[in-house]
């Protein structure tokens, strides 16, 4: 396998005249990783994208894709699949004659009815697009985006506006592209979806990568929690709480499986009961709101 990156930002900065969108960033992404990069709102990830897929020059530092400068188009726009936010269909065509007009753009083959099959679209193949709702628009965006099997998509939002069924069914093309080696670029607001998905995550926050890695990397910093209640008079449990109110206990703690085994062998032996108790891993929604709030 090549080692060169699929993707390889160095040392990028973007200004739009005095404003500095991106500043110094760095990140690289391997053949066949599913990477996601979130922000916080106006973080600098579409600027970002828009340079790594070409539209955009770097101010300064140097955006390389498949080894080259992504605004050659004609060697690395053959390779790339991109579904964007907002889709520039031609309103009056039909969703077949979309997929087969912007499928034939790409240079690369593939089968219109079985990207009808894979978005769930075939009964939609005679609708114009002018006639679609926002989640079929959002199906014959990905339709499009993966047509010919590129080697790298970008999934901007790409579940935005999809019921769970569709959602499901995109991921599933999604597992199907990745068997094939594709590397995904994905951006998203729902951190649920990142988690499960992405093999690593870039988080950024105004302009620059505040922290980068896998899930477990990024969820390591911050302390899982213990949430409980106790009822009047009982005894005080043997942790140090982190917070206390009412009756309702907070612990935060690296050692989640050995602090919660002292708590439980503590309430058996005490006959206290713990009501509500809910115990957890550190979630990426914790981590996210912890670069928001620095
Ligand atoms: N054409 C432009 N001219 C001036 N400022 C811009 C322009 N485009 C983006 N910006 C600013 O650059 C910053 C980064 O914007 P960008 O769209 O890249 O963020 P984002 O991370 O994609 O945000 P969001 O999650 O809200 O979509 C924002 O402060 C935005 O207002």
């Amino acid at each position: 396998m090549s080692t060169t990156p699929v993707i390889d930002v160095d040392h990028l900065n973007l200004t739009y005249g005095d404003f500095q969108a991106v500043r110094d960033l760095s990140f690289q992404v391997g053949r066949g990783e599913l990477y996601a990069l979130l922000g916080t709102n106006g973080a600098g990830k579409t600027s970002t994208l828009e340079t790594v897929e070409g539209h955009r020059p770097p101010s300064s530092g140097t955006v390389r894709v498949f080894g080259k400068d992504p605004r050659e188009r004609a060697a690395v726009r053959p390779r790339m699949g991109i579904m964007l936010q907002e889709s520039g269909f031609s309103p009056d065509l039909t969703v077949r004659e979309s997929i087969r007009l912007i499928g034939s753009l790409t240079q690369r083959n593939d089968n219109v009815e079985r990207l009808l099959g894979i978005t769930d679209l075939t009964r939609k193949a005679t609708t114009r697009v002018s006639q679609l709702s926002g989640g079929e628009k959002r199906r014959l965006d990905f339709a499009t985006a993966v047509y010919g099997t590129p080697d790298l998509v970008f999934l901007d939002e790409p579940t935005t506006g999809l019921d769970i069924q569709s959602r499901d069914a995109l991921w599933n093309a999604v597992d199907r592209l990745r068997e094939d080696g594709t590397t995904i670029v994905l951006t998203t607001h729902y951190l649920e979806e990142a988690q499960q998905r992405a093999d690593r995550i870039g988080l950024m926050h105004q302009g620059t990568l505040n922290r980068e890695g896998t899930v477990a990397e990024l969820t390591r910093t911050l302390p899982a929690t213990i949430r409980f209640g106790l009822p009047p008079h009982a005894p005080m449990p043997p942790l140090q709480a982190t917070r206390e109110e009412d009756g309702r206990f907070l612990i935060e703690t690296f050692g989640l499986q050995k602090d919660l085994h002292t708590l439980l062998g503590w309430a058996q032996d005490s006959a206290v009961e713990l009501a509500e108790l809910e115990a957890g891993p550190t979630r990426l929604d914790d981590v996210f709101r912890a670069i928001g709030n620095a």
